[in-house]
C-alpha cells in the first residue's frame, strides 16, 4: 500500500498551552485533526465555562484560515467544583466534560482533587446529565512506587467511584498498563480509554537503557514491555473502548533537558504518522481508521467525520527541534524516521 486515506481523525487528549505558544501548537494539530479535547491544566487552571470559552477564543484566533478545527473544552475539576458548574457545562456545546487530576499527579495538577469521595454530589450530577469525566489515573501517595500508581488508582479510586456511580461516563486517559486495559474491558460501554503514541511505540527501556532520555519521559511513566504489549493488543483489537488521544504535551527544550525535567511528550508535529507507524508494525493498518477517526466520536456522541485525509508512504525524519515563541522544543521521535507522511 502506497496511500492511506482515512476520515479526518480527532485527538481526544491534547495540551495546547496558552499565549504565544498557541501560534505553534494550534496549527500543528489543526492541520490534521478535525476536533480535539483541550486539556485545562493551565496556570491558573480552566475551571469555569466562562474561562473555557475565553480560552477557546484564544485557540480559534490561531486556527489557520482554511481550517474547521473544533476545540472541545475540558474543565478542570477541583475540590471546589459545584453541581451548578456541572449543569453549566452540560448546557454548553463547546464544553465536553471535566478533567480529574489527582493533586500532584502531573504537570500543573497542584489545583487538582485531594479527596475524590468528597465530590460525590458532583459525580452524581455528571452521571445524571451524562457529562463525561476524563481521568488522569494515578495515585500520588509517596509510598506507592511510580510504576504502580495507575494500577493502585484503578483499584482504590476508580472501581469504588464506578461502583457508587455506575452510569458515570468515564474516560481513563493515556492508559499505560495491562491492568488498565482489563479494567476498561470489564466495565460497561460508559467507560473507555485513550492511548498515546509513546505508550504504543515504547516501553521503559526506551526511557532508561543506555542513558536517560528526557524526551520520552511523560506521565503516567512508560511501563515494562508486557504492559506495552497489552496496550498494543487493545489498540488493534477493534474494541470501540480504545481510541486516539495523543496527550501531546509541549515543554521547552530547556525544561525537558534539566536536572528535574518536565513530564510530557510533544507529539503533535508527527501525531497521525506515529500512529500509522504503530498500526503498520502491527500489520493492522486496516484498524487505524476506527481507532483514530470513529471510536472516539462514537463514544462522545459526535458525528463521524465526513472529510478524508491522505497519508502517503514516503520516509521522513522528525525534525530535531521546532522553533516556538518560547524557544526551541524537541518533538517526540525527534531525528527518527517514520514511514508514512501526512499529505492533506
Ligand atoms: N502527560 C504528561 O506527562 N504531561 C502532561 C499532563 C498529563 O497529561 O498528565 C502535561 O501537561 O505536560
Ligand atoms: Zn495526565
Ligand atoms: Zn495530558
Amino acid at each position: 500500500m502506497q496511500e492511506l486515506t482515512l476520515p479526518r481523525p480527532d485527538d481526544w487528549h491534547l495540551h495546547l498551552r496558552d499565549e504565544e505558544l498557541l501560534a505553534t501548537t494550534v496549527p500543528a494539530t489543526a492541520k490534521v485533526f478535525g476536533r480535539a479535547v483541550i486539556m485545562p491544566n493551565l496556570v491558573p487552571p480552566v475551571t469555569t465555562v466562562e474561562q473555557a470559552l475565553d480560552y477557546r477564543q484564544r485557540i480559534l484566533a490561531q486556527r489557520p484560515a482554511d481550517s474547521a478545527f473544533r476545540p472541545l473544552m475540558a474543565l478542570y475539576l477541583t475540590q471546589q467544583t459545584s453541581v451548578d458548574t456541572v449543569r453549566a457545562a452540560a448546557e454548553n456545546a463547546e464544553v465536553i466534560g471535566f478533567k480529574l487530576y489527582p493533586s500532584g499527579a502531573t504537570t500543573n495538577s497542584a489545583a487538582g482533587v485531594t479527596d475524590i469521595e468528597a465530590l460525590d454530589e458532583v459525580f452524581a450530577a455528571m452521571a445524571e446529565l451524562q457529562v463525561p469525566l476524563l481521568v488522569h489515573g494515578e495515585v500520588t501517595a509517596a509510598e506507592i512506587d511510580i510504576f504502580d500508581r495507575e494500577k493502585v488508582f484503578i483499584d482504590t479510586k476508580l472501581r469504588p467511584l464506578l461502583a457508587r456511580h455506575p452510569k458515570l461516563k468515564l474516560v481513563l486517559e493515556h492508559i499505560t498498563t495491562g491492568d488498565a486495559v482489563d479494567f476498561v474491558l470489564e466495565q460497561g460501554s460508559n467507560v473507555a480509554a485513550t492511548i498515546t503514541p509513546q505508550h504504543l511505540l515504547m516501553n521503559r527501556n526506551d526511557l532508561l537503557v543506555g542513558g536517560i532520555r528526557p524526551h520520552n519521559y511523560c506521565l503516567p511513566i512508560l511501563k515494562r514491555r508486557e504492559h506495552q504489549e497489552a496496550l498494543q493488543r487493545a489498540a488493534v483489537s477493534g474494541s470501540p473502548k480504545f481510541f486516539l488521544g495523543t496527550d501531546s504535551a509541549p515543554h521547552g527544550q530547556s525544561k525537558k533537558e534539566a536536572a528535574c525535567g518536565c513530564a510530557g511528550c510533544y507529539s503533535a508535529p508527527a501525531a497521525i504518522e506515529l500512529y500509522a507507524e504503530f498500526f503498520e508494525r502491527m500489520n493492522a493498518l486496516d484498524k487505524l481508521a476506527d481507532f483514530a477517526s470513529h471510536f472516539g466520536a462514537d463514544f462522545y456522541g459526535y458525528e463521524r467525520a465526513k472529510e478524508q485525509i491522505k497519508l502517503v508512504r514516503s520516509e521522513w525524519t522528525v525534525p530535531a527541534t521546532v522553533d516556538t515563541a518560547i524557544g526551541p522544543m524537541v518533538p517526540y521521535w525527534a531525528n527518527e524516521a517514520l514511514q508514512w507522511r501526512f499529505e492533506g
